[in-house]
């Protein structure tokens, strides 16, 4: 059991430097997405399953609270909080429908999705994904695999964030240092002299 331990940190801590390598350009390039939505006024709606619900809180939280600096407020939304609206879709419409559904009553033109998926397979994610394309919001996708379907939904204004693994723990695990690099690209370029 204990090489087991042992093995699980060292798969994770590979993963992660094989991500640090690949992603840096598109982490950079979706926090910087995230920085104009959120200077021209838009916010940021995420949303995920098990695990990467909790992602998609963490996220939210970081932006609504603070990430490491003191700094004021800023618009972010988790889908996945609400149990009267999820049990609600789910069971008057489809549990494909609970993130689109608030997607389409929250979204506005120019506001960020933040769809967070191991597997890039999860029909209610890529349900939120199409109707935020239909909205003209810029997509960042956190993903792993081989991206699943949603590595084909995305356009050009979007970024996928895929994890060089097919292990969902794994994944989950970069997904979390990501969502912390963009908290720090958020508080960095529009808080510069806010000091950690
Ligand atoms: O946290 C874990 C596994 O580590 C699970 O709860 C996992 O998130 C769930 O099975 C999800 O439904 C998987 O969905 P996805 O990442 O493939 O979209
Ligand atoms: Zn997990």
């Amino acid at each position: 059991m204990l090489e087991r331990i042992k093995s699980n940190f060292t798969e994770s801590i590979q993963t992660k430097i094989a991500a640090s390598e690949l992603l840096a350009g598109p982490i950079e390039q979706a926090g910087m997405t995230m920085v104009q939505s959120l200077l021209a006024g838009n916010k940021i709606l995420a949303c995920g399953n098990g695990g990467s619900a909790g992602d998609a809180q963490h996220f939210s939280a970081e932006l609504l609270n603070r990430y490491e600096t003191e700094r004021p407020p800023l618009p972010a939304i988790a889908l996945t909080t609400d149990s009267s609206t999820i049990t609600s879709i789910g069971n008057d419409y489809h549990f494909d429908e609970i993130f689109s559904k608030q997607v389409r009553a929250l979204g506005n033109n120019g506001d960020v999705l933040l769809a967070i998926s191991t597997s890039g397979n999860s029909r209610n994610v890529i349900k939120a994904i199409e109707t935020a394309v239909s909205r003209d919001m810029p997509i960042i996708a956190l993903t792993g695999g081989d991206g699943g379907d949603i590595a084909g939904l995305l356009g050009e204004n979007d970024v996928e964030i895929r994890v060089p693994s097919s292990r969902t723990a794994r994944i989950q695990e970069v997904h979390l240092v990501v969502i912390h690099c963009l908290c720090d690209i958020i508080d960095t370029t529009l808080f510069p002299q806010t000091e950690a």
